[in-house]
């Protein structure tokens, strides 16, 4: 079967977390934690085609990121022991939108976007709880891209609860800088204590984010973009960070403040989703080619 002819794009979108409690530490040093995760219609786009070369490509490389370092090679060669069509590799273009270590979880949904992808093309026929499961391996928050849906998550980020949210529109600020989630994770003064609450508080809770002291401590650039935007509304963080969010009720507020944002910091305006855009455009491809998956 070779499915080149029909070259598989799937967008890979972007999460906020709406709230981040951490719970406590575990012995491996990880962190249990609990958050909201929201996925967004704010998306990296991946195309897929299988060549009959065995091999696995990238197109265009990330700078400064060796290719065998890339979570989307990674998560092809997790894959290949499943792989039912021995012969076939894949090309992959990636045609990249999403910051970088900025919180919004763009190199795992890419892990987890590339999962799917090849779980349809290679035939692995992989059921989801699986491929979560791989792609634990490479993050933690790779499993809620995976599973597709917005969630209430404990543990590392891998126990979820898939939840119906309100889908308001985001406006959404990087900072010039990058924070590092080990350095946040190891600090002594992070909150590593809150009470672990109920999934029934979880929706209506106001968006404490236990990493933000620490990371403003940290990040003198947070911290300026930070109080700019809380000029502006209830400005919250995203994972560990650098970007920062507000939210809005309709996408014209959004825009207005966004074009009155300064110009240093790159922002961006989405809208939440419950379902993920990359299993929408997945069945979508699985319905027009079915003729030839049944081969
Ligand atoms: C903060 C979140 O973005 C929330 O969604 C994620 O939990 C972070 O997940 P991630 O970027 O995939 O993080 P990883 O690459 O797995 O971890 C980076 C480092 O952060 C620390 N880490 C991470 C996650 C966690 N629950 N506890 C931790 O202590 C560990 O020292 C780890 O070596
Ligand atoms: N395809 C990829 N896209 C982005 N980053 C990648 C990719 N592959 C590997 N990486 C590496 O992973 C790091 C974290 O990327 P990512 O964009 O997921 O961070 P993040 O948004 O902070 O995620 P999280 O919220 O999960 O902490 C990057 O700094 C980069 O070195």
């Amino acid at each position: 079967m070779d499915y080149s002819v029909t070259p598989m794009k799937l967008p890979s979108p972007a999460k906020l977390n709406l709230f981040l409690h951490i719970t406590g530490q575990r012995s491996d040093g990880y962190h249990d934690l609990q958050t909201l995760f929201q996925l967004t219609d704010l998306c990296d786009t991946l195309s897929f085609s299988t060549n009959q070369q065995n091999r696995i490509t990238i197109t265009p490389e990330i700078a400064s990121l060796a290719t065998t370092d890339n979570l989307i090679f990674k998560a092809a060669n997790l894959l290949l022991p499943y792989r039912q069509n021995d012969s076939h590799g894949v090309d992959i273009v990636l045609e990249k939108q999403l910051p970088m270590g900025g919180g919004i979880g763009g190199g795992s949904s890419n892990a987890a976007t590339t999962l799917l992808a090849l779980n349809t093309l290679w035939q692995c026929d992989l059921p989801l709880s699986k491929l979560a499961e791989i792609g634990l391996n490479l993050g933690a928050d790779v499993p809620v891209f995976v599973m597709g849906k917005s969630a209430f998550a404990e543990g590392v980020g891998e126990q979820l609860q898939p939840v119906e949210l309100d889908t308001p529109y985001f406006l959404i600020l990087k900072p010039n800088c990058h924070v590092s989630t080990g350095q946040i994770f190891t600090d002594k003064h992070l909150t590593r204590d809150t009470p672990p609450i109920k999934i029934s508080h979880a929706l209506s809770l106001g968006g404490r984010n236990d990493c933000l002291d620490v990371v403003l401590k940290h990040n003198p650039d947070v911290n300026e973009a930070y109080l700019w935007l809380k000029n502006h509304g209830d400005a919250k963080l995203t994972g560990t960070g650098a970007c920062l969010f507000l939210t809005f009720d309709n996408q014209q507020d959004a825009e207005r403040l966004r074009a009155s944002t300064p110009d240093k910091w790159q922002t961006w305006v989405c809208q939440g989703c419950n379902l993920s855009p990359t299993h929408i455009a997945l069945n979508q491809w699985i319905e027009k080619n079915k003729g030839l998956l049944a081969h």
